[in-house]
């Protein structure tokens, strides 16, 4: 018997895509909005919360996802808030918070808590990518320019939150990537194959019994 979960992405189609071609085989996965409150503390706090309140709500198995960027320099920070630094400051903000430290080195932290019904303790599966914050970038712009004698280029289409800042291996931007090369290493895909992973071998009980 299928097992559908409810999740929570909010508007992001390219990650509802990416979760039913990795889970697909295993449960189905359908998919509602709503506005569920983020307290505030640790991601795995943030994850495990919006886990349990979603429970509650659709009463019975659900599957939500937080994605949080930590900078090495900033300790952590914005880690889960980086939604609303990522609104409020831009991507140029972004890296301006990094000007005044030699480290750009960054992770992003992809949490899917599932949660299998009211009052159970949600389970997180955590995938998590190292990178570095580029020093500077331009934006809607196809013209390589000169800023204090550096030639500095756009890094990607501005298509989708902080990838054309975060500069995976030196190389590439995330936003420089296709979908394949980003899914080979990015913390979302590592985070859904654990959860595959434990949906398909740990929890065939589960998955038949539901
Ligand atoms: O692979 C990614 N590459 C670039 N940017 C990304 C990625 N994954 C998430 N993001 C951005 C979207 C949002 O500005 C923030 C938190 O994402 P995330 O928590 O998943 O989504 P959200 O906060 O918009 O939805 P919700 O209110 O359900 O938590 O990071
Ligand atoms: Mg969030």
């Amino acid at each position: 018997m299928a097992l559908t979960i409810l999740d929570f992405i909010t508007g992001n189609k390219n990650k509802l895509a990416e979760v039913r071609s990795i889970l697909g085989d295993v449960i189905e996965v359908d998919s509602q909005t709503a506005d569920i409150p983020e307290i505030q503390g640790t991601i795995e706090e943030v994850a495990e919360e919006k886990a349990r309140w979603a429970a509650e709500v659709i009463n019975g198995p659900v599957l939500v996802e937080d994605s949080a960027l930590e900078f090495s320099a900033l300790n952590g920070l914005p880690g889960p808030y980086i939604k609303y630094f990522l609104n409020a400051l831009g991507l140029e903000g972004l890296n301006k918070m990094l000007d005044g430290f030699e480290d750009r080195t960054a992770e992003a932290v992809c949490t899917f808590a599932f949660c299998q019904g009211p009052g159970a303790k949600p389970i997180l599966f955590q995938g998590r990518t190292k990178a570095r914050i580029i020093r500077q970038c331009i934006l809607n712009s196809n013209l390589t320019v000169f800023i204090q004698g550096t030639i500095v280029r756009p890094r990607g289409p501005v298509n989708f939150g902080w990838d054309p800042i975060f500069e995976y291996d030196g190389k590439v931007t995330f936003a420089e990537m296709t979908q394949e090369e980003k899914n080979l290493v990015s913390h979302g895909h590592k985070a859904l194959v654990k959860l595959q992973k434990w949906l398909s071998h740990g929890q065939e009980q589960l998955v038949k019994d539901v």
